[in-house]
């Protein structure tokens, strides 16, 4: 699905380039579930929003779904985001003046989705997620776990084939975070959804088939589960 080749990332400081990601070479394949590790500022989230292009490389080679990403130029990499990626974070991201319904709807409407299929889609996702009652609230109205759910509904609704997320469970109390959990292996397992999550929880880490770890900037070591 997705290889990383040499990639870094350095930012300048003063005369001297300070490396956030030094030289990785990982491949991804359809269908793992991934849990990215490693102490704080070992450069997890910047390799996951750089295999989600939300951010670029200073250096190296990056392919997704075959298309070589380091050539792309931004209107392309931002279509083949759209079109392949949902993307949920720690502080969910929600729009604080649309109501749930419309947080789920918005990628649709990006993506010029009909408004009929999109009444359709974002109905089956409400209740897939069981989460009807809600959908008129907004965001400041639901708990921190209800906010997540609709934070993975919005990535899940243009049907993506890979799923990121960024510390998921990190504002969540443990039970929600098993829900959390729960809810990725079913899509990992029954929708064949390919999943790669940044994660400081080893327990988080448990329900994925693949840890790899990161220190200071390189793959320290990566285990199949
Ligand atoms: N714009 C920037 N300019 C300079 N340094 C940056 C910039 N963005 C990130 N960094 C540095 O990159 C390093 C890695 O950051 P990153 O957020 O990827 O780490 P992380 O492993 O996800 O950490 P955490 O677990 O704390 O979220 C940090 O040392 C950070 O200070």
């Amino acid at each position: 699905m997705l290889s990383l080749k040499q990639i870094s990332k350095y930012y300048q400081n003063g005369g001297t380039k300070a490396y956030v990601l030094n030289k990785i070479d990982l491949d991804i394949d359809k269908g793992e579930f991934v849990s990215i590790m490693g102490p704080s500022g070992s450069g997890k989230s910047t390799l996951l929003n750089i295999i989600g292009m939300l951010d670029q490389p200073s250096e190296g080679y990056q392919y997704f779904l075959g298309e070589p990403v380091h050539q792309l130029k931004e209107k392309q990499r931002s279509a083949l985001y759209k079109q392949n990626i949902g993307f949920v974070f720690q502080a969910y991201h929600l729009i604080d003046e649309l109501t749930v319904y419309e947080n789920i709807e918005t990628p649709l409407i990006y993506q010029n989705v009909k408004g009929a299929e999109r009444k359709a889609l974002v109905a089956d996702i409400l209740d897939r997620f069981n989460i009807v009652g809600k959908k008129d609230l907004f965001p400041a109205q639901l708990s921190g776990g209800q906010q997540q759910l609709v934070g993975i509904a919005r990535a899940l609704i243009a049907k993506p084939k890979l799923l990121l997320a960024d510390e998921p469970t990190g504002n969540l109390n443990s039970k929600q975070g098993e829900e959390i959990m729960e809810l990725f292996c079913k899509l990992n397992k029954e929708d064949g959804v390919t999943i790669i999550q940044v994660t400081h929880s080893e327990k988080n880490a448990q329900y994925g088939t693949r840890i790899i770890n990161l220190l200071d900037g390189k793959i320290e070591s990566s285990s199949i589960l």
